[in-house]
């Protein structure tokens, strides 16, 4: 079997939150995309989420518990399949953060994660999980991303440092990828480093080049008000990015910059009208990159880790605790999410 002729998982994500329904929506949706992919979770919280997004004059979506991998092919079209995971608590209360449901949320996440591994999946989709919710559940580790870099470094034997992972965030119009994650702003601030700046220019041309078969053009953002102004407002972006982009381009990397921040994602984007200027822009931190990508629609953005040696992709959004249970939430992104990593494995 070549990788893309394996199913996709798609892990259920927190089932207090809105990933089930979205899930349920998908393969309700969007059947053809769907075709070869299945939900790992559990049974009662997946026939939870087809029953919320029942609506008069729209057909009900069936649960089938799959018994092998193998089946996955063979299924109808417009049904739910779920891997059943053994251990799991079940649904939780809409809304809740607790601690069942981040356990059941990484319990899906770490199943996926290492049959990818093993190469028994071509990718994972990830639903939403909640953070707060992850953490009382007694994971360590902040998000997918992180967790995942942890199993993909168990897996190949080696430290975490030798695992660098980012977070790329891309929909038709932009990219951005971030030098740190899921840190506090100091934090974030401190680790603009030039080794940071320079390992996320290694990553994200390496990733790019393979998926846009070209050396993509890389803006990089600086982190002080207009780039810090000659220094005026900060010297990152003299001491550390400006080298790190040097060094870079030095390796064959296009990349540009320190930009201004606050106009570096406008030259970027790409519309009918007008092509971008950059196919990625590099920002210093999670908020500078993602509140650009979320302003233009949280439905359009792809969540997709750079730099481990499997295919993840996830919606863009989270939990939507506001929401969840009332069947109102919109599946797009995941869609979006699932059409991405079908790209990625080479499946069209
Ligand atoms: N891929 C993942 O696992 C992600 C998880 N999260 C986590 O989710 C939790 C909640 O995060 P928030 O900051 O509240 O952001 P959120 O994205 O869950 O919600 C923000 C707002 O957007 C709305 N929204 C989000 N997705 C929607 C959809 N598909 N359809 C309609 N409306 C939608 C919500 O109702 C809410 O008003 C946090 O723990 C966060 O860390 C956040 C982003 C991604
Ligand atoms: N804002 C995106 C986000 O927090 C998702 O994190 P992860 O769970 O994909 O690591």
């Amino acid at each position: 079997m070549t990788s893309s002729s394996l199913p996709i998982a798609i892990t259920q994500g927190d089932p207090a939150g809105i990933g089930p329904e979205i899930v349920a929506q998908a393969f309700r949706d969007a059947p053809e995309l769907l075709a070869g992919c299945f939900v790992v979770g559990d049974v009662a919280t997946l026939r939870r989420a087809a029953a919320c997004i029942e609506h008069p004059g729209q057909p009900s979506l069936p649960v089938a518990v799959l018994g092998g991998l193998d089946e996955v092919a063979a299924l109808p079209p417009r049904c739910l399949p779920v891997w059943p995971l053994a251990g799991l608590h079940g649904p939780a209360p809409w809304g809740q953060v607790s601690a069942r449901a981040g356990s059941d949320a990484a319990a899906c996440v770490t199943w996926a994660a290492q049959a990818a591994l093993r190469g028994e999946i071509a990718a994972l989709v990830t639903a939403p999980l909640h953070k707060e919710a992850l953490s009382a559940a007694g994971v360590t580790y902040p998000g997918h991303t992180e967790l995942l870099q942890a199993e993909s470094a168990r897996h190949a034997g080696v430290p975490l440092a030798d695992m660098p992972v980012r977070m790329m965030l891309a929909s038709d119009e932009l990219r951005t990828v971030l030098v740190s994650i899921h840190v506090s702003l100091r934090e974030a601030i401190a680790a603009v480093t030039q080794a940071n700046v320079l390992q996320t220019l290694r990553i994200t041309h390496a990733a790019l080049s393979r998926n846009l078969g070209r050396a993509p053009r890389i803006a990089v953002a600086g982190l002080n008000p207009h780039a810090g102004e000659g220094g005026l407002f900060g010297r990152e972006e003299i001491d550390e990015i400006a080298p790190a982009v040097a060094q870079a381009r030095v390796e064959g990397v296009d990349a540009h910059g320190p930009f201004a921040p606050d106009t570096v994602f406008m030259r970027a984007r790409s519309t009918p009208q007008r092509p971008g200027a950059f196919d990625v822009v590099l920002a210093m931190y999670h908020d500078q990159g993602l509140i650009p990508m979320k302003y233009l629609g949280v439905d359009k953005g792809v969540n997709v880790t750079l730099g481990l040696p499997l295919v993840r992709t996830s919606p863009d959004h989270g939990t939507a605790f506001d929401i969840a249970g009332r069947g109102v939430a919109d599946p797009a992104s995941l869609i979006e999410a699932v059409r991405m990593a079908r790209a990625l494995v080479g499946g069209g």
